[in-house]
């Protein structure tokens, strides 16, 4: 059974995909209504309410997979699951159109004082001249932040007159064209427009983006809008320039603190406040729980997730491509790691023939993954292998050559560690398997499975009759075995693949046999 906790408001109809399989339990309730449960859960869906911390994810040792049925991810410490290997998904697109609707009411709420017309009105006054407002048509309006959703509130000012400038010092010259924009510097923008509108994630460089010293350098009475995070627009900083009238009116989505309690810009009527509704609606909830769901199922399924913040993303034809490499690439790690029972400090990863031409980078985490498993405690995959190498000091880095040693592809890799370089090489032949080519310095023919034993001895006539003999007095029964040698008479290998394992006593029985100078069983 797999088991989803569902933390936070996410669409129904979005979840019903999950609910057909009865592979599937959904449990709805509050982290903290679940206590009792969370070392349960396979699965986490949230929106931005419940905190992913590493407290909570040390509570949840057997959760897999993160899906947050949203863009923003500040909620959820993204590392600390990358490092228990727990992958993380987002919804990037499913919001954007509501969130760019969202500020754009909040523009126009802003520039025509309609919450406080509002509220006016129901208190029964009627006080036209109170709230004079001003046209939205051929002002200046700043887009900092120009992503998805800042790309669609530029089409929308577009339609309502507005002239548009950019800051986003990661957006190209290409996609700037192809949007219709310029780009300009933070400065640039500060200084034209009549009102800026953030659209940034929360980062350390956005933290604050508009505080104090930039706040000063926008136009006398700009309006400001944010409907991104709390705390790209220093709340505090605001207070002296609303007081001074500098800042004409500001909207705010998004709060420092959610909720914000009794917040002191309240206290100003030309600061309009909504509790973080840019995603609320019907369809961009549809939307979002619909994405994550499917994320899980494919997730579930073993098939790659697309949207992942601590994956390289793969489409699903790509993963059909390189699955084989990938699997044969986790044997090859498992299998360096385990004869190289010594520190390592770089493994290196060349890539030749066809498999040169695929995405190369899940194929080494897979690698690494591999090579890690047997020295690491905890969980180790795709997803933290990276941080688990760098945390134990092992370099990695890959290479692409043309030799293919006659092979349509082929994987080398090279551990280095202390005193010692090992090289394994494998391939992958489409319908019949995985293949070990070269191994430690030998040419070799085995499938990297099962229950492996790897002999080195001087080649000399009746070495295999002798591990034989031992093997068969202990029930051991050799499925395989391939050998090899440098030269007649020189250094000689056997790789056994039996079918079950064998005991330390016994592998010591082997070395112990003249001639034999090296015993290690290798498990894959
Ligand atoms: N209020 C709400 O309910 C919602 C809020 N959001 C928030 O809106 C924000 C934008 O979301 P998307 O457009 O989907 O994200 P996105 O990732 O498509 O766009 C973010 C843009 O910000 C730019 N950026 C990053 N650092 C920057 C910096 N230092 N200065 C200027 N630009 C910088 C990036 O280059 C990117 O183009 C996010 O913070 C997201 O969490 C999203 C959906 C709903
Ligand atoms: O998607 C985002 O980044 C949002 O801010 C939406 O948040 P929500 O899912 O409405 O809690």
């Amino acid at each position: 059974m797999f088991r989803i906790l569902v933390s936070d408001a996410i669409s129904e109809e979005g979840l019903a995909p999950l609910r057909k399989s009865e592979q599937i339990e959904i449990v709805q309730k509050k982290v903290t209504e679940a206590e009792d449960r969370l070392h349960e859960f396979d699965a986490l869906l949230v929106r931005s309410a419940t905190k992913v911390t590493e407290e909570l994810l040390s509570k949840m040792p057997n959760l897999k997979i993160i899906g947050r049925a949203g863009v923003g991810v500040d909620n959820i410490d993204v590392e600390a699951a990358t490092k228990r290997g727990i992958v993380v998904i987002n919804a990037p697109n499913g919001n954007t159109v509501s969130a760019a609707e969202h500020t754009f009411a909040m523009m126009a709420a802003l520039v025509r004082h309609i919450p406080q017309a509002h509220v006016s009105v129901k208190s029964r006054e009627w006080n036209r001249s109170a709230f004079v407002g001003t046209e939205l048509q051929g002002k200046h309006l700043g887009i900092i932040g120009f992503g998805r959703i800042g790309s669609e509130v530029a089409k929308r000012a577009r339609a309502f007159g507005m002239i548009v400038h950019v800051y986003d010092p990661f957006l190209t010259k290409e996609r700037a064209e192809k949007l219709g924009v310029s780009i300009h510097t933070l400065d640039e923008v500060l200084a034209c427009s009549d009102i800026i509108t953030v659209h940034t994630p929360l980062t350390k460089e956005t933290k604050g983006l508009l505080g104090e010293k930039n706040l000063a350098k926008t136009k006398k009475g700009v309006y400001l809008i944010n409907c991104a995070r709390g705390g790209i627009i220093d709340e505090k900083a605001l207070i002296p320039f609303l007081q001074s009238g500098h800042v004409a009116g500001v909207a705010l989505d998004v709060f420092e603190q959610e909720p914000p309690g009794d917040h002191p810009l309240f206290a100003f009527d030309n600061v309009i406040v909504t509790p973080h509704l840019g995603a609320s609606t019907v369809e961009a909830q549809l939307n979002v729980a619909t994405q994550v769901a499917e994320e899980v199922l494919q997730f579930l399924e073993g098939k790659p997730v697309t949207s992942s913040i601590n994956l390289p993303t793969l489409s699903k034809d790509v993963y059909e491509k390189i699955q084989a490499f990938y699997n044969l690439a986790k044997k090859m790690g498992m299998i360096a790691s385990q004869y190289m029972n010594i520190p390592v400090q770089e493994l290196s990863v060349t890539y030749a023939g066809t498999v040169a031409d695929l995405e190369t980078t899940y194929i080494t985490r897979s690698l690494l993954a591999g090579f890690l498993r047997p020295r690491v405690a905890s969980t180790v995959n795709e997803v933290n292998a990276a941080m688990i190498a760098k945390e134990r000091g092992i370099t990695y880095g890959e290479k692409f050559s043309d030799e293919t040693h006659g092979y349509a592809n082929c994987i080398s890799l090279t551990v280095q560690g202390e005193n010692k370089t090992f090289t394994i090489k494998g391939t992958h032949i489409p319908n019949y398997g995985d293949r070990i080519v070269h191994f430690d310095g030998f040419t070799i023919d085995f499938a990297p499975e099962g229950h492996l034993l790897y002999i080195q001895h001087q080649d000399r006539p009746g070495m295999i009759g002798k591990v034989g003999n031992i093997l068969g007095e202990h029930q051991v029964n050799i499925a395989t075995m391939q050998v090899g040698r440098q030269q007649a008479g020189g250094k000689a290998i056997m790789m056994l693949s039996l079918d079950k394992p064998i005991d330390d006593a016994l592998l010591q029985k082997l070395t112990e046999i003249e001639d034999i100078e090296t015993a290690k069983r290798v498990e894959v």
